[in-house]
């Protein structure tokens, strides 16, 4: 299976460093889409041989990957995610992008009709398989609390709000449905897009966002209420050295899920 990356920062990086070591089950890596390049980064060698990094997209598809995983941000799921869907299949890491309802459609649409796949990765959430078969029946809640430390929000609009280097104690920055904080917190709040996917979709889909300066971890707690029981879970992810917002188990996810859709086994779904 042939692999396009968008994007050449922390979770791209660590994605195409994984293929490369022959950690991505069948996968090799085509090329790399960076906005500005070719780059020094072109030396990467290893399993695929040099990938091509290029900023022209017509480039970058041309070396006819059978799946794109988009590393980039929200804007760049919008900017080419129809028309890698023509061609190849899509993983998205920006689940937030996907709160555009209209978007969303389009990018269905275009898979169906082309016969490729859009795919979510569970990236730094977990119990979107419970979640997903779950709601299958009747659900009655899912939420979400995510919490992290005050240098995770360095950057963001919350910045501006809080002296986030005071804070002695944790304070809500958001309460409301999903749709909203997928698109308020576009580079911190992602798993709210993913578990509202998975779930009971993007209004039902109830989220708090904390910045906690008791934490060192990016902390999600869900919640789930059904027929099929309950689901309490929380996970904490060590930040990344390059980027304190994303988890290094976001990489590491969709390294998992390259494992999946190029082998012989799956486990996890
Ligand atoms: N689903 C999840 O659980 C998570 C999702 N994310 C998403 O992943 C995104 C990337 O995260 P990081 O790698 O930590 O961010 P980062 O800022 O370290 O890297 C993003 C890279 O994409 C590049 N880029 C942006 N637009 C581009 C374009 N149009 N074409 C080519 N390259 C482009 C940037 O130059 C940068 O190198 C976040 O913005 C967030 O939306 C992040 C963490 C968790
Ligand atoms: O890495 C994390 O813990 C979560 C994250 O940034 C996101 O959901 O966008």
């Amino acid at each position: 299976m042939r692999v396009g990356i968008i994007g050449y920062g922390t979770i791209g990086t660590d994605v195409a460093g994984f293929i490369q070591r022959g950690e991505a089950g069948e996968a090799s890596l085509a090329a790399v889409l960076v906005r500005k390049g070719p780059t020094c980064e072109s030396s990467l060698a290893g399993r695929s041989g040099k990938p091509l990094f290029t900023a022209s997209f017509n480039e970058f598809m041309e070396q006819v990957p059978d799946l794109v995983v988009e590393c980039a941000g929200h804007a760049a799921v919008a900017a080419y995610g129809e028309r890698v869907l023509r061609t190849a299949d899509f993983m998205v890491v920006s689940a937030g992008a996907l709160a555009d309802e209209d978007l969303y459609g389009r990018l269905l649409i275009t898979a169906r009709e082309n016969g490729h796949r859009l795919v979510v990765p569970s990236a730094a959430i977990a119990g979107l398989d419970r979640i997903a078969a779950a709601s299958v029946g009747h659900m009655d809640e899912v939420s979400l609390i995510t919490r992290k430390p005050p240098k995770a929000w360095i950057g963001t609009f919350v910045e501006d709000k809080l002296n986030l280097e005071g804070l002695t104690e944790p304070v809500c920055v958001f309460e409301g449905p999903a749709r909203e904080s997928a698109k308020l917190f576009p580079e911190s709040v992602n798993v709210s897009a993913a578990l509202s996917l998975a779930g009971i979709g993007f209004d039902r889909t109830t989220v708090k966002v904390f910045v906690d300066p008791g934490i060192t971890s990016n902390r999600h707690q869900v919640v789930a209420r059904g027929k099929f029981g309950e689901l309490q879970l929380e996970v904490g992810n060590t930040p990344s050295a390059a980027n304190p917002k994303t988890g290094y188990i976001v990489a590491m996810s969709v390294i998992h899920n390259l494992q999946k859709l190029s082998g012989p086994f799956m486990i996890g779904l």
